[in-house]
């Protein structure tokens, strides 16, 4: 990508799209189209088409899309499935018919079969069911993957996509019932250190594992692979450990500063029991993660204070 191309971030006010904005901005870029939900509806394919045609972005970051943690997706199943495949459907189509020259597809780790051998290597898509709490969110984005591919088969186009493993940071999700476990954790353990309660509740058991990466790492490696990597296929992104959800939990109490106990509700689902990326691919492409769980947790956490307690 040349300083001036010009460079459409779907989903720029997200937490990986403003990560993304963030690191190209570093980098010197300039040159970018972005639009806000209110202003283009994604899943519209006539608005789709028109903003292409006016646009013609030489590049697509697509990290818009309908998103949440796993009370969300088993909830809202149908906005899951039909949101997501139409916001990737009218962007990667669209991207193909006005001349884009490179698009990155956003996946996710959950793309994997629920008992995938672990890490979950690559080639371990569609060779097993998935897990039940977001198999239409990862149906769409399997179908991200492939549409890719066949874009890339029939025409010739240079998309690619990179999945990565659950993720955290700035401007991330902290609703209490729709967001992804590591925002939940902050803002619970926040909260119940002001109000003095005597305990957290964790959903779940607290056995499953989960890999976690910091969103500015992510756009790190997403700017990395927009530059260095033009295959079909799929590419996991993440740091290659894991850590179970009760240790997060342990995690977070000691960063917020909490001193009170830790109870779990099992009435709560579990999901995928574990979810660790093997990371061979990318390492061998010479990309490493930077960010490790304890300093990403305290920089969330500051910006949790900043955004919602301290502004
Ligand atoms: N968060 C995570 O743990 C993980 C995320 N991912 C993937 O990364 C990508 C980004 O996720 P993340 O940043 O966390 O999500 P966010 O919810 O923070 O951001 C999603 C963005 O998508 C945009 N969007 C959603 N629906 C529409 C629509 N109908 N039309 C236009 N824009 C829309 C929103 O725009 P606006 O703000 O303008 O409303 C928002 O900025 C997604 O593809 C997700 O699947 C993958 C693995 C893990
Ligand atoms: C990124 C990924 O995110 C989703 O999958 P998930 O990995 O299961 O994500 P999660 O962050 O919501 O939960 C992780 C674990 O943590 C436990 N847990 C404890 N306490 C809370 C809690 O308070 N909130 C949440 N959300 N989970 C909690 C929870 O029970 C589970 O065992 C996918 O649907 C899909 O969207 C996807 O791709």
């Amino acid at each position: 990508m040349d300083k001036n191309a010009k460079i459409y971030i779907a989903g720029h006010r997200g937490m990986v799209g403003s990560a993304i904005h963030r690191k190209l901005q570093n980098e010197g870029f300039t040159n970018f189209v972005t639009r806000t939900s209110d202003q283009i509806d994604l899943r519209d394919q006539q608005q789709v088409k028109d903003f292409f045609e006016l646009e013609k972005p030489d590049y697509v970051f697509l990290a818009a899309a309908k998103v949440g943690g796993i009370v969300a997706n088993n909830t809202y199943r149908a906005e899951f499935l039909y949101d997501n495949l139409q916001i990737q459907n009218n962007v990667i189509h669209n991207a193909y018919l006005n001349g884009v020259k490179k698009l990155m597809f956003l996946g996710s780790s959950c793309i994997y079969p629920k008992l995938a051998p672990q890490p979950l290597k690559e080639d371990y898509l569609l060779t097993g069911p998935l897990e039940p709490t977001n198999e239409p969110y990862a149906i769409a984005k399997i179908a991200g993957i492939k549409m890719c591919d066949a874009y890339r088969d029939q025409y010739g186009c240079n998309f690619i996509s990179v999945m990565p493993t659950n993720l955290y940071g700035y401007n991330d999700n902290y609703h209490p019932q729709n967001s992804h476990v590591l925002p939940a954790l902050i803002r619970r353990f926040h909260e119940a250190k002001e109000q003095n309660l005597p305990e957290v509740v964790i959903w779940g058991s607290g056995s499953p594992k989960r890999e976690f990466l910091f969103a500015d790492d992510l756009a790190e490696a997403c700017f990395y692979l927009m530059q260095n990597y033009n295959e079909p296929g799929l590419v996991n992104i993440g740091t290659g450990e894991d850590i179970s959800i009760k240790d997060l939990a342990l995690l977070v109490k000691n960063i917020t500063g909490f001193e009170g106990g830790i109870t779990f509700d099992t009435t709560k689902p579990d999901g995928t029991p574990r979810k660790l990326m093997d990371v061979t691919k990318l390492h061998n492409q010479g990309w490493k993660h930077k960010i490790e769980l304890e300093e990403g947790i305290a920089l969330a956490y500051s910006d949790f204070l900043n955004k919602y307690i301290n502004a």
